[in-house]
Order: C-alpha cells, then sequence, then structure tokens
C-alpha cells in the first residue's frame, strides 16, 4: 500500500537523490505530493528496480525519465522504466540518441504544478542539458558542472572551450544560493551550490585558456562501460528486462 505523503506541507517539492555506487552516478526523484506526478532524472539500469519501488510506496505516477544527456559510464534507465510504468523518455535533439521527447535549449516541462526548464550546456557532450527548477532553486547539472570539477571533454564531442562557456552562461549566471546537483560525485559529496562551484571550482575560476589546459592533460581513462554503455543509450537504454537476467555489466 502506497505511504500517505504532504499531509502537513502541501506545497512541498517530495525529493529523493539517489545513487549507483558502481558508476557514481545520482539519480534524482522529483516529486508533486498534490498530483502525485514524478520525474526522474538520469536513472541507472541497474538501480530502476529500487527506483521504480520507491516511486510505487510513495504512490507516485511517473510521467518522465529524462537524461541530462547521452552517457558514456551507464547504460540509462529510461528504456526499462518506460517499460515497468509507461512514462516517456526525454534528452536533448542534439544527443543523437532515441527518445520520446526532445528538448532543447530553454524548453520548459512540466510535472505537476511545477515547471523546469531545460538549458543547453554542451561541452562535455553535444546534447548536454541542464535542467533548471527556479521554484525550487535546484539546477541538475549532468555532467557540464560536477562538484569541484567538470565533465571531461576528450570523447563524445567534448570540447573544454565549449564547456568553459557552458557553464559561465547558463550555471554562473543562475542566482547564487542555486544548489547544483550534478549526474556523479566521485568523493562522497552530494550537492553544492553556485556561488560555492563560483568561488572554488579548481577548473572553472581559472581563465579560459588554463582551463582548456587543465582539460587537455586529465589523462582519465575511459569509462570501463563505455562501449556497451554508449550503444545502448543512443536507443533509450534497454528495454524489456526479464527477472531472471543479471543486467550487471561485467
Ligand atoms: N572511472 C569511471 C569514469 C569516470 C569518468 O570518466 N567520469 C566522467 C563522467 S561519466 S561520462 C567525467 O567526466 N569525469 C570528469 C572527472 O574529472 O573525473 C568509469 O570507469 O566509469
Ligand atoms: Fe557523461
Amino acid at each position: 500500500m502506497a505511504l500517505k505523503t504532504g499531509t502537513m506541507l502541501k506545497n512541498r517539492i517530495l525529493f529523493r537523490q539517489l545513487f549507483d555506487n558502481a558508476s557514481f552516478t545520482y539519480t534524482y526523484l522529483l516529486g508533486d505530493v498534490n498530483s502525485k506526478e514524478c520525474i526522474i532524472i538520469d536513472p541507472v539500469l541497474e538501480q530502476v528496480k529500487r527506483d521504480f519501488k520507491l516511486v510505487n510506496e510513495l504512490g507516485l505516477k511517473l510521467k518522465f525519465a529524462m537524461n541530462t544527456h547521452m552517457h558514456a559510464d551507464h547504460i540509462t534507465g529510461s528504456g526499462y522504466l518506460k517499460q515497468l510504468s509507461g512514462c516517456k523518455s526525454v534528452i536533448s535533439k542534439m544527443s543523437g540518441a532515441q527518445a520520446d521527447i526532445y528538448l532543447e535549449d530553454e524548453d520548459i516541462f512540466s510535472f505537476g504544478n511545477y515547471n523546469l526548464k531545460a538549458l543547453a550546456t554542451p561541452g562535455h557532450t553535444n546534447g548536454c542539458l541542464s535542467y533548471y527548477f527556479e521554484d525550487q532553486q535546484m539546477v541538475f547539472t549532468g555532467d557540464t558542472l560536477l562538484i569541484r570539477g567538470c565533465g571531461r571533454t576528450d570523447f563524445q564531442e567534448g570540447s573544454p572551450e565549449v564547456l568553459y562557456k557552458s557553464v559561465h552562461s547558463k550555471i554562473f549566471t543562475l542566482p547564487l544560493d542555486t544548489i547544483v546537483y550534478p549526474a556523479h560525485d566521485y568523493k562522497g559529496v552530494m550537492s553544492s551550490s553556485v556561488a560555492e562551484e563560483l568561488k572554488f571550482n579548481p577548473r572553472l575560476t581559472k581563465s579560459l585558456k588554463e582551463f582548456v589546459d587543465i582539460m587537455n592533460n586529465l589523462n582519465l581513462d575511459y569509462p570501463k562501460q563505455i562501449d556497451k554503455a554508449v550503444p545502448a543509450n543512443r536507443v533509450c537504454g534497454l528495454h524489456d528486462i526479464p527477472d531472471d537476467i543479471d543486467i550487471k555489466i561485467k
């Protein structure tokens, strides 16, 4: 039986930050307590059953499974969530990935009584979007802006110059107390703020020239799942996963 929620604080948003400890990915659940509509941002395939169980326990109805970009390090849970819930999948038009709904810069989308705005923030990939939730002073930055870091720019059409411009023009211009929720953190930090990143981000506080130099010398290994994740994510992740199949990527 679904939990009864929202009896005291009618306008409070239902918000959960969920974690996948294999890929260090944060998945976000946002729900409208009144209408019961909810969305999920950046679901991970291996965690779909956990996330969908939570949606049901909270008495919510999933409207959109959204991605901030075509991920390279994990397979999105969008396809499987579609299969389980009948929700629509959402990604940017520029991502080159299949989805039911495509967003572009400044597009507004809603769940329940709430609106979010898509901000085109390319640089990590061409199709990176950040999702700005002005009403709750939140921004979901995907891999564009990480906490004290940023997405790498050495594959998937990455460009340090483009990423620098995206962050400075689209994220750092948001109200200073906007809370930044990234797609990953590798050090256990869960959120930041625009003010904090403007002051302490060791990459993006530098000049463009210094930033480009840093990004061109990160020398990171490619994500372990890249060869499976990108082709799967191009078709909205995997669908129809039977119960007896171990969906963990070896
Ligand atoms: N070791 C991980 C991949 C780590 C990684 O490359 N992370 C990406 C975001 S996922 S596309 C990134 O942009 N990192 C930036 C950084 O500075 O770490 C794996 O094998 O999956
Ligand atoms: Fe990424």
